[in-house]
Protein backbone atom coordinates (compact mmCIF):
# COMPACT_ATOMS: atom_id res chain seq x y z
CA UNK A 1 0.00 0.00 0.00
CA UNK A 2 1.29 3.45 -0.78
CA UNK A 3 0.02 5.53 1.83
CA UNK A 4 1.28 8.69 -0.14
CA UNK A 5 -1.44 7.94 -2.74
CA UNK A 6 -4.49 6.91 -1.45
CA UNK A 7 -7.07 6.43 -3.84
CA UNK A 8 -9.16 3.54 -2.40
CA UNK A 9 -10.69 3.40 1.01
CA UNK A 10 -11.61 -0.11 0.30
CA UNK A 11 -7.93 -0.82 -1.02
CA UNK A 12 -6.62 0.87 2.26
CA UNK A 13 -8.35 -0.90 5.03
CA UNK A 14 -8.01 -4.34 2.77
CA UNK A 15 -3.70 -4.34 3.13
CA UNK A 16 -3.55 -3.27 6.65
CA UNK A 17 -1.95 -5.50 8.80
CA UNK A 18 -4.98 -4.95 11.21
CA UNK A 19 -7.36 -4.58 8.95
CA UNK A 20 -10.39 -6.43 9.68
CA UNK A 21 -10.96 -7.88 6.04
CA UNK A 22 -9.81 -10.99 5.22
CA UNK A 23 -6.89 -10.33 2.50
CA UNK A 24 -5.42 -13.57 -0.16
CA UNK A 25 -3.53 -15.06 2.42
CA UNK A 26 -6.44 -14.96 4.89
CA UNK A 27 -8.88 -16.51 2.66
CA UNK A 28 -5.91 -19.77 2.01
CA UNK A 29 -5.71 -20.37 5.79
CA UNK A 30 -8.71 -19.95 7.81
CA UNK A 31 -10.22 -22.57 6.60
CA UNK A 32 -7.79 -24.57 8.49
CA UNK A 33 -7.73 -22.69 11.52
CA UNK A 34 -12.17 -22.24 11.55
CA UNK A 35 -12.95 -24.44 14.71
CA UNK A 36 -15.71 -27.48 13.87
CA UNK A 37 -18.12 -27.19 16.35
CA UNK A 38 -19.87 -25.08 19.19
CA UNK A 39 -17.56 -26.12 21.53
CA UNK A 40 -14.22 -25.55 20.03
CA UNK A 41 -15.58 -21.95 18.85
CA UNK A 42 -13.97 -19.40 21.57
CA UNK A 43 -15.60 -16.31 23.59
CA UNK A 44 -19.34 -15.49 22.60
CA UNK A 45 -20.82 -17.14 25.35
CA UNK A 46 -23.99 -15.65 25.46
CA UNK A 47 -24.32 -16.33 21.60
CA UNK A 48 -23.13 -19.82 22.00
CA UNK A 49 -25.64 -20.64 24.40
CA UNK A 50 -28.43 -19.46 23.06
CA UNK A 51 -27.50 -21.01 19.60
CA UNK A 52 -27.29 -24.54 21.43
CA UNK A 53 -30.66 -24.39 22.82
CA UNK A 54 -31.45 -23.14 19.34
CA UNK A 55 -30.31 -25.93 17.29
CA UNK A 56 -30.52 -28.72 19.94
CA UNK A 57 -33.98 -27.80 20.50
CA UNK A 58 -34.61 -28.17 16.44
CA UNK A 59 -32.42 -31.55 16.40
CA UNK A 60 -35.04 -32.94 18.63
CA UNK A 61 -37.87 -31.87 17.19
CA UNK A 62 -36.36 -33.50 13.91
CA UNK A 63 -36.77 -30.12 12.20
CA UNK A 64 -35.20 -27.93 10.34
CA UNK A 65 -33.41 -24.98 12.49
CA UNK A 66 -34.81 -21.37 12.55
CA UNK A 67 -33.20 -18.80 10.18
CA UNK A 68 -30.33 -16.90 12.17
CA UNK A 69 -29.13 -13.35 11.86
CA UNK A 70 -25.38 -12.89 12.79
CA UNK A 71 -24.38 -9.37 12.88
CA UNK A 72 -20.63 -7.95 14.01
CA UNK A 73 -17.89 -6.42 12.64
CA UNK A 74 -16.03 -8.19 9.92
CA UNK A 75 -13.35 -11.10 11.52
CA UNK A 76 -15.82 -11.99 14.28
CA UNK A 77 -16.54 -15.56 14.08
CA UNK A 78 -19.98 -15.00 11.22
CA UNK A 79 -18.60 -17.51 8.41
CA UNK A 80 -17.21 -19.45 11.18
CA UNK A 81 -20.74 -20.34 12.89
CA UNK A 82 -22.42 -20.66 9.95
CA UNK A 83 -20.35 -23.35 9.13
CA UNK A 84 -20.76 -25.01 12.55
CA UNK A 85 -24.38 -24.09 12.99
CA UNK A 86 -24.29 -26.49 9.45
CA UNK A 87 -21.79 -29.21 10.88
CA UNK A 88 -23.78 -29.27 14.46
CA UNK A 89 -27.24 -29.78 11.97
CA UNK A 90 -25.49 -32.40 10.07
CA UNK A 91 -26.76 -30.34 6.84
CA UNK A 92 -24.51 -29.34 4.07
CA UNK A 93 -24.25 -25.69 4.15
CA UNK A 94 -23.97 -23.07 0.82
CA UNK A 95 -22.14 -19.56 0.80
CA UNK A 96 -22.79 -16.93 -1.58
CA UNK A 97 -23.23 -12.56 -0.51
CA UNK A 98 -26.04 -10.13 -0.91
CA UNK A 99 -23.61 -8.26 -3.78
CA UNK A 100 -23.47 -11.51 -5.62
CA UNK A 101 -26.88 -11.74 -6.03
CA UNK A 102 -28.21 -8.77 -8.06
CA UNK A 103 -31.24 -10.17 -9.62
CA UNK A 104 -34.41 -11.95 -8.33
CA UNK A 105 -33.20 -14.75 -10.82
CA UNK A 106 -29.73 -15.06 -8.98
CA UNK A 107 -31.61 -15.74 -5.76
CA UNK A 108 -34.43 -17.94 -7.39
CA UNK A 109 -31.37 -20.51 -8.96
CA UNK A 110 -29.92 -20.90 -5.77
CA UNK A 111 -33.03 -21.95 -3.59
CA UNK A 112 -34.16 -24.11 -5.89
CA UNK A 113 -31.76 -26.18 -5.97
CA UNK A 114 -31.15 -26.55 -2.16
CA UNK A 115 -31.82 -29.69 -0.63
CA UNK A 116 -33.81 -29.84 2.19
CA UNK A 117 -32.19 -28.85 5.60
CA UNK A 118 -29.49 -27.24 3.72
CA UNK A 119 -27.69 -24.01 5.41
CA UNK A 120 -27.55 -21.09 3.13
CA UNK A 121 -24.94 -18.65 4.12
CA UNK A 122 -25.90 -14.95 2.95
CA UNK A 123 -23.14 -12.78 3.61
CA UNK A 124 -23.34 -9.36 3.79
CA UNK A 125 -26.74 -9.84 3.30
CA UNK A 126 -27.82 -5.81 3.41
CA UNK A 127 -26.34 -5.64 0.34
CA UNK A 128 -29.06 -7.75 -1.77
CA UNK A 129 -31.17 -5.96 -4.55
CA UNK A 130 -34.07 -4.93 -3.70
CA UNK A 131 -36.30 -7.39 -5.52
CA UNK A 132 -34.28 -10.62 -4.84
CA UNK A 133 -34.55 -9.40 -0.86
CA UNK A 134 -38.74 -9.07 -1.40
CA UNK A 135 -38.35 -12.80 -3.43
CA UNK A 136 -36.32 -13.88 0.09
CA UNK A 137 -39.72 -12.72 2.74
CA UNK A 138 -41.73 -15.46 0.85
CA UNK A 139 -38.77 -17.78 0.65
CA UNK A 140 -37.69 -17.57 4.88
CA UNK A 141 -41.56 -17.39 5.75
CA UNK A 142 -43.83 -19.88 3.36
CA UNK A 143 -40.60 -22.12 1.53
CA UNK A 144 -42.19 -21.06 -1.35
CA UNK A 145 -40.63 -18.32 -4.51
CA UNK A 146 -42.74 -17.17 -7.57
CA UNK A 147 -40.71 -17.05 -10.51
CA UNK A 148 -41.51 -14.67 -13.41
CA UNK A 149 -41.49 -16.06 -16.43
CA UNK A 150 -41.86 -13.60 -19.41
CA UNK A 151 -42.19 -9.72 -19.48
CA UNK A 152 -44.53 -6.96 -19.50
CA UNK A 153 -48.33 -7.31 -19.87
CA UNK A 154 -47.66 -11.45 -20.87
CA UNK A 155 -45.71 -11.91 -17.64
CA UNK A 156 -46.64 -14.71 -14.97
CA UNK A 157 -45.86 -15.96 -11.96
CA UNK A 158 -44.89 -19.66 -11.70
CA UNK A 159 -44.78 -20.84 -7.88
CA UNK A 160 -42.05 -22.60 -6.61
CA UNK A 161 -42.25 -24.84 -3.93
CA UNK A 162 -38.77 -24.83 -1.76
CA UNK A 163 -37.46 -27.60 0.61
CA UNK A 164 -37.33 -26.41 4.07
CA UNK A 165 -33.62 -24.57 4.44
CA UNK A 166 -31.55 -22.60 6.89
CA UNK A 167 -30.91 -19.05 6.35
CA UNK A 168 -28.04 -17.56 7.81
CA UNK A 169 -27.46 -14.20 7.52
CA UNK A 170 -24.94 -12.19 8.13
CA UNK A 171 -24.06 -8.16 8.65
CA UNK A 172 -22.27 -5.86 9.69
CA UNK A 173 -24.95 -3.55 10.79
CA UNK A 174 -28.42 -4.99 11.84
CA UNK A 175 -29.30 -1.48 11.31
CA UNK A 176 -29.44 -1.36 8.01
CA UNK A 177 -31.64 -4.50 7.43
CA UNK A 178 -35.20 -3.69 6.45
CA UNK A 179 -37.62 -4.34 9.38
CA UNK A 180 -39.48 -7.18 7.18
CA UNK A 181 -36.36 -9.26 6.72
CA UNK A 182 -35.64 -8.88 10.49
CA UNK A 183 -38.31 -9.86 11.69
CA UNK A 184 -38.31 -13.01 9.77
CA UNK A 185 -35.47 -14.16 11.65
CA UNK A 186 -36.06 -16.73 14.56
CA UNK A 187 -32.87 -16.20 16.00
CA UNK A 188 -30.82 -12.84 16.27
CA UNK A 189 -27.26 -12.69 17.71
CA UNK A 190 -24.94 -9.71 18.20
CA UNK A 191 -21.35 -10.69 18.05
CA UNK A 192 -19.12 -8.57 20.43
CA UNK A 193 -15.26 -7.47 19.70
CA UNK A 194 -13.05 -10.36 21.90
CA UNK A 195 -11.84 -9.96 25.30
CA UNK A 196 -7.68 -10.09 25.54
CA UNK A 197 -8.03 -13.35 26.98
CA UNK A 198 -10.29 -14.84 24.72
CA UNK A 199 -7.73 -13.78 21.65
CA UNK A 200 -5.10 -15.16 23.39
CA UNK A 201 -6.81 -18.55 23.56
CA UNK A 202 -7.83 -18.31 19.91
CA UNK A 203 -3.74 -17.43 19.55
CA UNK A 204 -2.98 -20.82 21.33
CA UNK A 205 -5.39 -23.03 19.43
CA UNK A 206 -4.00 -21.65 16.28
CA UNK A 207 -0.32 -21.66 17.27
CA UNK A 208 -1.27 -25.53 18.05
CA UNK A 209 -2.65 -26.05 14.42
CA UNK A 210 0.07 -24.13 12.68
CA UNK A 211 2.90 -26.51 15.04
CA UNK A 212 4.30 -23.08 16.33
CA UNK A 213 5.46 -23.25 19.85
CA UNK A 214 4.27 -20.43 22.03
CA UNK A 215 5.27 -19.18 25.40
CA UNK A 216 2.08 -17.44 27.20
CA UNK A 217 3.02 -14.26 27.23
CA UNK A 218 3.71 -14.34 24.02
CA UNK A 219 0.02 -14.85 22.99
CA UNK A 220 -0.54 -12.08 25.48
CA UNK A 221 1.51 -9.52 23.39
CA UNK A 222 -0.13 -10.86 19.79
CA UNK A 223 -3.54 -10.70 21.72
CA UNK A 224 -3.22 -7.43 23.01
CA UNK A 225 -2.07 -5.68 19.63
CA UNK A 226 -5.25 -8.04 17.83
CA UNK A 227 -8.28 -5.08 17.88
CA UNK A 228 -10.47 -7.67 19.92
CA UNK A 229 -10.47 -9.58 16.15
CA UNK A 230 -9.39 -13.18 15.94
CA UNK A 231 -9.13 -12.80 12.35
CA UNK A 232 -6.46 -9.88 13.21
CA UNK A 233 -5.43 -12.40 15.69
CA UNK A 234 -4.56 -15.20 13.77
CA UNK A 235 -2.76 -12.73 10.76
CA UNK A 236 -0.24 -11.76 13.56
CA UNK A 237 0.37 -14.61 15.00
CA UNK A 238 1.42 -15.70 11.53
CA UNK A 239 3.85 -12.71 11.28
CA UNK A 240 5.08 -13.10 14.38
CA UNK A 241 6.06 -17.09 13.62
CA UNK A 242 7.95 -15.66 10.59
CA UNK A 243 9.62 -13.26 12.30
CA UNK A 244 10.64 -16.08 15.11
CA UNK A 245 12.12 -18.45 12.35
CA UNK A 246 14.41 -16.32 10.72
CA UNK A 247 15.47 -14.15 13.75
CA UNK A 248 15.17 -16.97 16.59
CA UNK A 249 14.54 -20.20 17.01
CA UNK A 250 11.46 -20.21 16.36
CA UNK A 251 10.02 -20.16 19.85
CA UNK A 252 7.43 -17.04 20.24
CA UNK A 253 7.92 -15.21 23.36
CA UNK A 254 7.03 -12.16 24.50
CA UNK A 255 9.96 -10.20 23.59
CA UNK A 256 9.73 -12.12 19.56
CA UNK A 257 6.12 -11.00 19.44
CA UNK A 258 6.83 -7.15 20.25
CA UNK A 259 9.52 -7.11 18.04
CA UNK A 260 8.13 -8.74 15.41
CA UNK A 261 5.20 -6.36 15.90
CA UNK A 262 7.36 -3.72 15.76
CA UNK A 263 8.67 -4.24 12.61
CA UNK A 264 5.65 -4.33 11.32
CA UNK A 265 4.95 -0.76 12.96
CA UNK A 266 2.03 -2.57 15.44
CA UNK A 267 1.89 -0.94 18.51
CA UNK A 268 1.35 -2.19 22.25
CA UNK A 269 -2.36 -1.32 21.75
CA UNK A 270 -2.95 -2.64 18.21
CA UNK A 271 -2.74 1.02 16.45
CA UNK A 272 -0.55 0.94 13.33
CA UNK A 273 1.10 3.49 11.29
CA UNK A 274 -2.06 5.41 9.91
CA UNK A 275 -3.67 5.30 13.52
CA UNK A 276 -0.61 7.00 14.73
CA UNK A 277 -0.43 9.16 12.24
CA UNK A 278 -3.71 10.38 12.70
CA UNK A 279 -3.47 10.50 16.27
CA UNK A 280 -0.14 12.34 15.80
CA UNK A 281 -1.30 14.99 13.72
CA UNK A 282 -4.32 15.42 16.00
CA UNK A 283 -2.21 15.97 19.40
CA UNK A 284 1.59 17.50 18.05
CA UNK A 285 -0.33 20.03 15.12
CA UNK A 286 -3.51 20.88 16.78
CA UNK A 287 -2.97 20.66 20.13
CA UNK A 288 -5.52 18.01 20.66
CA UNK A 289 -8.48 19.69 18.69
CA UNK A 290 -10.96 20.48 17.98
CA UNK A 291 -9.73 19.93 14.39
CA UNK A 292 -12.27 19.84 11.65
CA UNK A 293 -11.81 16.21 9.35
CA UNK A 294 -10.89 17.73 6.26
CA UNK A 295 -7.64 19.62 7.60
CA UNK A 296 -7.05 16.49 9.73
CA UNK A 297 -6.84 14.20 6.75
CA UNK A 298 -4.49 17.25 5.06
CA UNK A 299 -2.06 16.98 8.17
CA UNK A 300 -1.78 13.06 7.40
CA UNK A 301 -2.15 13.22 3.39
CA UNK A 302 -5.05 11.00 3.16
CA UNK A 303 -8.23 11.31 2.06
CA UNK A 304 -11.07 12.01 4.07
CA UNK A 305 -12.53 9.00 3.56
CA UNK A 306 -9.62 7.02 4.87
CA UNK A 307 -9.36 9.02 8.14
CA UNK A 308 -13.30 8.91 8.91
CA UNK A 309 -13.48 5.01 7.93
CA UNK A 310 -10.14 3.48 8.37
CA UNK A 311 -9.18 5.39 10.93
CA UNK A 312 -11.01 6.12 13.33
CA UNK A 313 -13.61 3.22 14.01
CA UNK A 314 -10.65 1.93 16.06
CA UNK A 315 -9.53 5.16 17.88
CA UNK A 316 -13.14 5.85 18.81
CA UNK A 317 -14.12 2.39 20.00
CA UNK A 318 -10.59 2.93 22.25
CA UNK A 319 -11.38 6.00 23.40
CA UNK A 320 -8.75 7.58 22.00
CA UNK A 321 -10.16 9.97 19.90
CA UNK A 322 -13.79 11.96 20.21
CA UNK A 323 -16.04 13.25 16.93
CA UNK A 324 -17.33 15.98 18.56
CA UNK A 325 -19.59 18.61 16.65
CA UNK A 326 -17.07 21.07 16.82
CA UNK A 327 -13.79 18.52 15.34
CA UNK A 328 -11.99 15.61 16.55
CA UNK A 329 -10.94 15.95 19.79
CA UNK A 330 -7.58 13.60 21.06
CA UNK A 331 -8.68 11.89 24.63
CA UNK A 332 -6.51 12.03 27.75
CA UNK A 333 -5.75 8.42 26.58
CA UNK A 334 -4.49 9.37 23.57
CA UNK A 335 -2.28 12.02 25.28
CA UNK A 336 -0.79 8.97 27.52
CA UNK A 337 -0.42 6.55 25.00
CA UNK A 338 1.71 8.56 22.52
CA UNK A 339 3.60 9.45 25.76
CA UNK A 340 2.85 13.23 25.07
CA UNK A 341 1.66 15.69 28.18
CA UNK A 342 -1.90 17.62 27.40
CA UNK A 343 -1.23 21.67 26.97
CA UNK A 344 -2.01 23.43 30.32
CA UNK A 345 -6.16 23.62 30.13
CA UNK A 346 -6.74 26.91 29.49
CA UNK A 347 -10.27 28.53 30.44
CA UNK A 348 -10.78 28.66 26.27
CA UNK A 349 -10.69 25.11 25.46
CA UNK A 350 -9.85 21.00 26.00
CA UNK A 351 -7.10 21.38 24.77
CA UNK A 352 -5.73 24.31 25.99
CA UNK A 353 -4.94 26.49 23.12
CA UNK A 354 -7.78 29.29 23.55
CA UNK A 355 -8.93 28.82 20.05
CA UNK A 356 -11.70 25.86 19.77
CA UNK A 357 -13.00 25.98 15.89
CA UNK A 358 -10.07 27.38 14.37
CA UNK A 359 -8.57 24.68 12.95
CA UNK A 360 -10.68 24.30 10.11
CA UNK A 361 -14.02 21.84 8.66
N1 LIG B 1 -14.62 -17.72 18.24
C1 LIG B 1 -13.57 -18.07 17.51
N2 LIG B 1 -12.69 -18.96 17.97
C2 LIG B 1 -11.59 -19.28 17.23
N3 LIG B 1 -11.31 -18.77 16.02
C3 LIG B 1 -12.18 -17.88 15.51
C4 LIG B 1 -13.35 -17.48 16.23
N4 LIG B 1 -14.01 -16.59 15.49
C5 LIG B 1 -13.32 -16.42 14.37
N5 LIG B 1 -12.20 -17.19 14.37
C6 LIG B 1 -11.19 -17.24 13.32
O1 LIG B 1 -11.13 -15.97 12.70
C7 LIG B 1 -11.12 -16.08 11.29
C8 LIG B 1 -12.20 -15.17 10.70
O2 LIG B 1 -13.47 -15.67 11.04
P1 LIG B 1 -14.71 -15.58 10.04
O3 LIG B 1 -14.27 -15.72 8.62
O4 LIG B 1 -15.75 -16.53 10.53
O5 LIG B 1 -15.17 -14.08 10.31
P2 LIG B 1 -16.42 -13.30 9.69
O6 LIG B 1 -17.10 -12.61 10.83
O7 LIG B 1 -17.26 -14.19 8.87
O8 LIG B 1 -15.71 -12.24 8.79
P3 LIG B 1 -16.32 -11.50 7.48
O9 LIG B 1 -17.44 -10.65 7.99
O10 LIG B 1 -15.15 -10.70 6.96
O11 LIG B 1 -16.78 -12.56 6.54
C9 LIG B 1 -11.27 -17.56 10.97
O12 LIG B 1 -10.05 -18.06 10.55
C10 LIG B 1 -11.62 -18.23 12.27
O13 LIG B 1 -10.81 -19.39 12.41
Amino acid sequence: MNWDDPTDTAAASAERLVGPAADREDQAVEAALRPKDLGEFIGQEKVREQLDLVLRAARARGATADHVLLSGAPGLGKTTLSMIIAAEMGAPIRITSGPAIQHAGDLAAILSSLQEGEVLFLDEIHRMSRPAEEMLYMAMEDFRVDVIVGKGPGATAIPLELPPFTLVGATTRAGLLPPPLRDRFGFTAHMEFYEPHELERVVHRSANLLDVGIEPDGAAEIAGRSRGTPRIANRLLRRVRDYAQVKADGLITREIAAAALAVYEVDARGLDRLDRAVLEALLKLFGGGPVGLSTLAVAVGEERETVEEVAEPFLVREGLLARTPRGRVGTPAAWAHLGLTPPHAAPGGPAGNGQQGLFGT
